[in-house]
């Protein structure tokens, strides 16, 4: 799913009426008769459109005509001056006028009268600001926003629940408490900010007839993560495979103390479908593990004839979890990505063991994926947490052009971006949210690095299907742990491969 800006919307508007002839006042129907099919029409009779004056109160307006049309009691309320209305708002205005259709242009002294019709109403359909809106929101349509909010049964917002900035997600003073959201074309890029979640409800993006070529041409290259993308990228196991097909892969991970992240890490790889897959640890760690690991091999990172040679001739390379944030930790993978070509995972202590040497990334670009959360992202860039929370997507983009690695954005609505293309994997809830996640993480991106895919969809296809067990187990768990994820994996690939 395309996510888009306000910026994304004019764009797409003028080049469809000026280089593609489509009048406005068809793609305004085509929103209509989209968003329509949303308005729940067997279970509602009562219909409350409140209507700003330019296309978005356009599109409540034609609204109130179909709704009118199957029969449903309509009443529009219009907030704004009806001299400011814009063409194809005035088109939709005149018919409901020639059909009679009460309308109401709201100021001060009927505002009693608006409670009461939205008290009484089924669904208010919230059409006053779509991506128009761009200021604080005073006055007569704050109170007409604020009657809303205390008076609704249901609030069905279009386009954009009103007092939204639809590229940014501001609150611009109030804002419009949907229960459902109809959007045009676009997820919209302020949705994905946390605080907006409250206002827009259950979000439906809807096509209004834009063909997919011009959609691509004007595109902003970022997306919501989806199912069929994922199960493109999932190989399928065909009976000529050897065990080489599905890469040679080894984890750098573990030191006393941490010998878990070594084992969730590695043993994710191998569940993911890892052709072979070897732990490279302190002997300690490695002592512990050869008891527990049994699929992949071990090897003791102080052998360094071996380990030159393993890393030499693997696909991909995890590294990190567990090692300790050391000048060591540092040495270790300065020598890895020395002496390796395969792409390199790097999580946990790997990062933080960067902070102040993030010059080793920029020797090493095009093959290295990060997948910090929030607080190593604020580590590695000095950032305060709060702002890349409320920045994710630009401060990803930003890290991701200047070092040319593929970041991966842990959290809520992880951001994977290569600098160029940013995906938000829609998949995971909070019951992740413990140790040992992570490490699970690295191990299933770094196994599909190895199978061959791209840096880019490792981490995107990681992500989303470290998400969507996750949430499936959370189902039936309060917390969900990495090994309850790790056994999941073989059945959701398979699931997925279908
Ligand atoms: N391709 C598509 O997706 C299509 C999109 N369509 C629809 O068009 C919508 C975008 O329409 P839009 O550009 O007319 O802006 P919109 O949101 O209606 O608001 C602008 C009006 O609000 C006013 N206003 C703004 N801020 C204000 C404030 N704080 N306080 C008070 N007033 C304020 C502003 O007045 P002004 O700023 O000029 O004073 C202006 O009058 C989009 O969301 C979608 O629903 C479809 O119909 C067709 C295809
Ligand atoms: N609220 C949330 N919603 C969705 N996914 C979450 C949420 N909180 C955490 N996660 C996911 O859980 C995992 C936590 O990983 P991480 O923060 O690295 O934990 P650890 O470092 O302890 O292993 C990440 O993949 C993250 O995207
Ligand atoms: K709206």
């Amino acid at each position: 799913m395309r996510i888009g800006t306000s910026n994304s919307t004019k764009i797409l508007d003028s080049a469809c009426v000026n280089e593609y002839k489509i009048p406005l006042i068809v793609m305004m129907e085509n929103a209509v008769l989209s968003a329509f099919k949303h308005m729940d029409i067997e279970n509602n009779q009562r219909y409350v459109i409140v209507s700003g004056v330019g296309n978005n109160g356009g599109d409540g307006l034609g609204l109130a005509r179909q709704l009118t049309a199957h029969g449903k009691e309509v009443e529009v309320f219009i907030v704004g001056k009806i001299e400011k209305m814009s063409e194809c708002s005035k088109i939709n205005y005149n018919i409901l006028k020639a059909m009679n259709i009460p309308t109401n242009i709201v100021d001060e002294e009927n505002l009693e009268y608006l409670k009461c019709s939205v008290k009484k109403s089924d669904i208010v359909v919230d059409c006053i600001f779509g991506t128009g809106l761009e200021r604080e929101i005073k006055g007569i349509f704050y109170n007409v926003i604020d009657i809303i909010n205390q008076n609704k049964n249901k609030t069905y917002s279009i386009d954009v629940p009103s007092g939204i900035n639809a590229t940014n997600g501001d609150v611009l003073g109030i804002c419009i408490d949907a229960d459902k959201t109809i959007s045009f074309e676009f997820y919209k890029r302020g949705f994905l900010k946390y605080d907006v979640k409250q206002y827009i409800g259950e979000v439906i993006v809807e096509h209004i007839g834009i063909p997919e070529y011009i959609l691509e041409k004007y595109d902003d290259r970022e997306y919501i993560t989806n199912l069929d993308l994922v199960k493109n990228n999932i190989k399928e196991k065909n009976k000529f495979s050897f065990k080489s097909d599905f890469g040679k892969v080894a984890l750098f991970a573990g030191s006393r103390g941490f010998t878990g992240a070594a084992y969730i890490s590695t043993q994710s790889a191998v569940k993911c479908g890892s052709g072979l897959t070897t732990l490279v640890c302190e002997k300690y760690v490695q002592d512990i593990l050869s008891t527990k690991l049994c699929e992949a091999m071990t090897l003791d990172i102080q052998n360094k004839e071996k380990v030159k040679k393993l890393i030499s001739e693997c696909d991909a390379i995890g590294f990190g979890c567990g090692m300790g944030d050391t000048e060591d930790t540092y040495t270790k993978l300065k020598y890895v990505l020395e002496n390796s070509k395969c792409p390199v995972v790097i999580d946990a202590d790997g990062l933080n063991c960067l902070k102040n040497k993030k010059d080793l990334l920029e020797k090493h670009p095009n093959r290295i994926i990060i997948t910090p959360h929030l607080g190593e992202m604020a580590r590695l860039t000095g950032y305060s947490i709060s702002h890349i929370r409320d920045n994710k997507v630009d401060v990803a983009k930003e890290f991701a052009q200047k070092y040319k690695t593929i970041v991966l954005l842990k959290g809520y609505e992880t951001v994977i971006t290569d600098g160029n293309y940013t995906y938000i994997n829609p998949t995971g809830n909070s019951s992740m949210a413990n140790g040992g996640m992570g490490d699970t993480l690295l191990g299933i991106i770094t196994s599909f690095a190895g199978q061959g895919m791209t840096n880019l969809m490792s981490a995107v296809c990681g992500a989303y299907i470290h998400g969507y067990i996750g949430e499936n187990l959370s189902k039936d768990l309060y917390t969900v742990n990495a090994s309850d994820v790790i056994a999941q994996i073989p059945f959701v690939m398979k699931e997925f491969v279908k």
